[in-house]
């Protein structure tokens, strides 16, 4: 009989796959990319304007959600496209509403990042 694999091999494993489907996301993602160039920028920006503890936590908050979001967005897609590789109005519709959740996102993020550094820039 097979040894079955300790519950500390599986969960290694899961990080395993995890880490990889971030890579991918990362490679593939032209969205991914540009979060991750603007995540980039608002960590200097953080750094150079000595944010505060607080002010820290919820940029690195916002930067999570919006690109863990993204991925599921991207997940949801893959799955679409599997599912229904041609045009469908539902499949319009669970994409647009998928992307309306990182837009969402996006949109609180942008206003959180004005209240941290408009009143410092100026
Ligand atoms: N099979 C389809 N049937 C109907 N509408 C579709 C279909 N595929 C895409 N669309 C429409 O085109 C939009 C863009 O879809 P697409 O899969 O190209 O994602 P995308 O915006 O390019 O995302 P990303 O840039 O994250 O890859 C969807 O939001 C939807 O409105």
């Amino acid at each position: 009989m097979q040894k079955k694999e300790s519950f500390i091999v599986n969960r290694l494993k899961s990080i395993g796959f995890a880490f990889k489907g971030m890579l991918i996301l990362i490679k593939t993602e032209a969205s991914i990319k540009v979060q991750l160039c603007i995540t980039i920028v608002i960590t200097f920006a953080g750094f150079y304007f000595e944010i505060s503890k607080t002010e820290w936590m919820v940029q690195l908050a916002m930067i999570g959600l919006v690109m863990s979001l993204e991925g599921m967005n991207t997940a949801i897609e893959h799955i679409a496209d599997f599912i229904h590789p041609e045009y469908h109005k539902k499949i319009g519709l669970i994409k647009d509403v998928a992307a309306g959740a990182v837009f969402i996102a996006a949109i609180i993020a942008t206003i959180i990042a004005g209240i941290i550094y408009v009143p410092k820039i100026f």
